[in-house]
Formats: C-alpha cells, structure tokens, sequence
C-alpha cells in the first residue's frame, strides 16, 4: 500500500467512525426524546390541570401494577361461582380502571410501559373527541406495530390523509342498494346454518354451542362480501389470518423489547412464513380476476362489485386526487384491506350474535316477546330488509346486549397535535383511553339496574351522545355498522323463529377479553325446532 491510498483508508475509517457516532447519538437522542422527555412533559401537562394516577416505575410504567392486580383478580374470580349468570363484570375485566378511577376520579393518567395514557369517561368530552377531532388523533405508534403483521395499513389502522382516502374508498360497499344484495346471501347462509342445526338436532343432537356456529357463519358472510363467486378461497386466506393473529399475540407477550420482531425467533420465523402464504393466495384471486377481464369472461371494464372488485376498479383507475393530494391504491393496500375488514367485521358480530343467544335464552320471557314480533312483522314469509326497521324488540334487545357485552370494549386513540378538550388541555402524544365497558356498565349514567338485562330502557332514545356508542362516533365510526346490525337482525330473527332455546347446564359465565369480549369455554345451548 503506498503513502496516497493508506492517507485514503484512514479517511474512509474516519467518515466511517463519524458516521456511526453520528448515528448512534440520533438514535439515542430519538430514544431520550421519545421514551424519557416527551413523556415527562405530557406528565407536567396533565399534573398542571389535575389529571394524575399510580406512580409509574423507571421504563416499565404501571405494567408491573397491573400485573399485580390482574393476578388478584383471578385468584379472587376462581372463588366466584361461575354458574350464575352476573353481568357485573366490570371489576373483573377491567380491574386497574375499577380501583385508579375510585383512587383518582373519572379522569386518570397511567404508564403502559413509557406510553401515558388518559383514561376519559366523561360523555361530552368523548362525544368532543370523536366527532372534532377525528384527523388530529388516531392511532398510535405501538397499535400500528401489534398489527401490522396480519392488518398492516388497511382502514382500521390507517391516520390522516390516508385513511381520509381510504374511507372514501371504501365506502360505497355500503350503500343502501348494496346492503340490500348483501341481504340476500346474509338469508340464504343463514338458512344453510338452520338446516345443518335442525338435521343435528335431528340426529338426536340436543346442545349446541353457539358461538362455534356464529364464527363460522360470520365467516362465510363476511367472504362473500369482500370475494363474491371466490369466497371459498376467501374462507382459505382468512383461516390462515386467524392463524396469523394469534401467533402475532403469542409473539407479543413473549418480545417486548425494542427491535425484537427482526430477531430471528420461531415465532417471527412463523409469522412471517404465513404472512407470505397468505399473501400468496390473495394474489392468486387478484390474478383470476384479471385473467377473466383480460380474457373477456367477465365484463371487460369491471373487475366485479365485491369489495376486492370495488378495489381493483379503483386501482385501474390509478389515483384519486382530493384537495391537489393524491392517494394512490396500490396492490399491498387492496390485500390490507381486505384482511382488515374480515378481521373488523367478522369476529365482532359473531361475538354480538353469541351474546345475544345467551341472553335470550337466560331471559325467556324476551325471547317469547322478539319471537312474535318477529312472527308478526314477517307473516311467516321470509325475512326481506323492509322488515327489519320494524323489528324494534329485536333492536332493543341487541342494543341492551352490546351495552352488556361490547364486542369493541376500549376506543383508544392518540392525540397528533396539542387538542383543546373542554377545559383539559389534551397534549400531543398522549394517548387516551375511552372503556366504553364501564361506561356501559355506570350506575351514574344508567341508573341503579346498569348491570340487569332489561332491553326496555332502549325503548326511548334516552341516553345522551357519548353514553352508548358500541360502534364508536363521529367521521371514524365504524364503518361496517348498518351491514352488522342488518347481519345480526337477519341471523337472530331466523333463528328465534325456528327454535327455543335454553342454557344448558354445561354453560359457564365467564367473560374474557382477547381482542373482542367473549364467552371463555363458548355458549352452550338446548335448541328445539318449533
Ligand atoms: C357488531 C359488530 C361490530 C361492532 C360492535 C363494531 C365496532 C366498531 C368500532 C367500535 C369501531 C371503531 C374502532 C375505533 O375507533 O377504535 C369500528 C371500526 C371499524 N369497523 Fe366495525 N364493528 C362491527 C362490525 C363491523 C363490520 C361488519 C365491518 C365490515 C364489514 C366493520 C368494519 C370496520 C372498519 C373497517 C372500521 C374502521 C373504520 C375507520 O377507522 O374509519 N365493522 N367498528
């Protein structure tokens, strides 16, 4: 090596070493900034106008106190009697909001970790949040990566601009006439569901559980929605998202240092094998369907009205422009959503359907009231859309359900820009926190009977904006929710029309929350046909 090229690797070294400690002092400014100092402002913030709760310990916040609580809660829940049906579950699936909301009030901070977050029950403040600012919140950081594997950036997780165009997109699969279509195959899988029961019951079967049944009509459902002729495949693609989900959970509470989803780990090394297969298959249904319109089979200018259809004619389109910005639909946005609404629309209703059963078949007396109107309304005939608005008892008792057992039983957002709340100053990056379960379970707001089955008090529109919300509210509302609640009219009034049904002796209370709320051991039922 002579003199010139030597002076040049001790240059080379030099950069290399200036870059790297350049980078590494980002990084760890970046870490500082976001981990230590931005949450210690947001603290100062909300100590400066009253707002505080449990001392959080140096990175893990209150983790280790819920830990502890949730650990109490389960020793005391294995001595409760889980053959009564008790709807006040509040303190039992919710235990930390339970005691820090007696501690310090309806409005508290607690550290997930180093992530603050406000826990807000107030109506008027909530209805604020959700219907104003709707673009200056949303989701966080952290919510985005716990699901970026099985929904990536689809609708549910999407802020901004972004999901402003992506709502607009999606939206027009839920016009009236569309619904109407979607009824038809709503009716004919639910008749294909009573026929399987009724030869079951046949066979000499006498107890169903019907949340297995629920899950896989919703299911099917839901896969002729987003595929139409292709939902067979549909059904493939989502068994192996359900899969996905639940090896992303595993793989959460195992990893939760920083970086650790790029470690190598069997768990990683299994999401991300099934991520690509099922990848791999939507790509073969998007492919059929250019094939058909390339080869003239289907209508050469449509690529079908199904949800994957909708998305494919507005690739095709190319861009949507709005306001000079412009969105672009690509390939990676129509697989996003299309696991995102399956995963949105699918287990939710399913555990509503589940829910509502349970209770009917508690509370008898309600099942013989829907089960005459629904006599009345429909004359024996087959249930059409333009008898579910007159289908009121059935929407009493659904609605009394979802305020029992929310399937969405948390709204979280985080606020992007400094909010002014009423009178809270709500600073930028503080998450907030709204438990739309003990809201729906508050003596305060419902009175004296917040934790009995009674349907009647939805008989008037008494409640004020805020209270009862099980579809959320406002621009970021759920999107799915005429098509759930026409979806759970149709399923429940052909089902109370065919059969009665009891509790089984079998059936064990006992609510838990793994994403949705839902029935642990499922809901086992005696059907009879009438
Ligand atoms: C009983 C059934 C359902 C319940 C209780 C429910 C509840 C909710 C709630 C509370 C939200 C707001 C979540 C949040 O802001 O944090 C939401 C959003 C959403 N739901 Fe539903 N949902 C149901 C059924 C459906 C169905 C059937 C579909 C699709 C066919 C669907 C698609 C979506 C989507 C895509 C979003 C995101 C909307 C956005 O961010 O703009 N949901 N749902």
């Amino acid at each position: 090596m002579n003199a010139a090229q030597g002076a040049l690797a001790v240059l080379a070294l030099v950069l290399l070493i200036f870059f790297l400690t350049l980078f590494i002092g980002v990084a760890c400014a970046a870490i500082i900034l976001s981990y230590w100092l931005t949450p210690r402002r947001i603290k100062k913030v909300m100590e400066r106008q009253g707002v505080r709760g449990p001392t959080p310990k140096f990175l893990l916040g209150n983790i280790p106190d819920m830990d502890a609580i949730f650990s109490m809660i389960k020793t005391k829940a294995s001595d409760v009697d889980s053959f009564t049906i008790s709807h006040d579950i509040v303190g039992r699936l919710l235990p930390h909001y339970f005691l820090w909301s007696k501690q310090f009030g309806k409005r508290f901070i607690f550290w997930n970790g180093t992530e603050p977050r406000m826990c807000l029950t107030e109506t008027d403040l909530i209805r604020e949040l959700l219907t104003k600012h709707s673009t200056s919140s949303g989701r966080s950081w952290l919510q985005r990566q716990g699901t970026k594997h099985f929904i990536g950036g689809g609708l549910l997780m999407a802020n901004g601009t972004d999901w402003y165009h992506q709502r607009h997109l999606a939206f027009p699969a839920f016009s009236g006439d569309k619904l109407k279509r979607y009824a038809q195959y709503m009716v004919e899988l639910t008749e294909k569901m009573i026929r399987d029961l009724e030869s079951a019951v046949r066979g000499g079967q006498t107890e169903f559980e019907v949340g297995q049944y629920m899950t896989q009509l919703t299911a099917d459902i839901i896969s002729r929605f987003e595929f139409g002729s292709s939902h067979a495949k549909g059904k493939q693609i989502f068994h192996l998202l359900e899969v996905l989900q639940s090896r992303c959970a595993e793989a959460s509470r195992h990893f939760c240092l920083p970086g650790s989803r790029f470690f190598p780990s069997k768990y990683n090394r299994e999401i991300r094998s099934l991520k690509m297969e099922m990848e791999r298959l939507l790509m073969e249904v998007i492919q059929s369907r250019r094939d058909c319109v390339e080869a003239g089979r289907c209508s050469s200018t449509s690529y079908g009205d199904d949800l994957l259809g909708m998305l494919l004619n507005e690739m095709q389109n190319k861009r949507i422009g709005q306001g000079g910005a412009e969105f672009c639909v690509n390939m990676q946005l129509i697989m996003d959503e299309c696991k995102t609404f399956f995963f949105a629309g699918h287990e939710t209703t399913a555990v509503l359907l589940t829910w509502t059963m349970m209770l009917l078949a508690s509370n008898t007396s309600w099942q013989e009231k829907v089960r005459e109107e629904v006599v009345r309304v429909c004359g024996g005939e087959p249930i059409r859309t333009d008898h579910l608005s007159k289908l009121s008892m059935l929407s009493m008792v659904i609605n009394e359900s979802m305020r029992l057992y929310p399937p969405a039983l948390i709204l979280p957002r985080v606020a992007f820009e400094d909010i002014k709340l009423g009178d809270l100053l709500i600073p930028k990056g503080l998450s907030i926190w709204i438990p739309v379960l003990a809201i729906n379970h508050s003596e305060e707001l419902w009175g004296k009977d917040a934790n009995e089955f009674r349907p009647d008090r939805f008989s008037s529109k008494s409640y004020v904006p805020g209270q009862f919300m099980p579809f959320a509210m406002g621009p970021r509302n759920c999107i799915g929710q005429s098509f759930a609640m026409m979806e759970a009219k149709i399923i429940l009034a052909m089902l109370i029309s065919r059969f009665t049904f009891t509790i089984s002796e079998n059936y064990r209370h006992d609510p838990v929350v793994v994403l949705t709320l839902k029935p642990k051991h499922g809901v086992q039922l005696c059907l009879k046909p009438l």
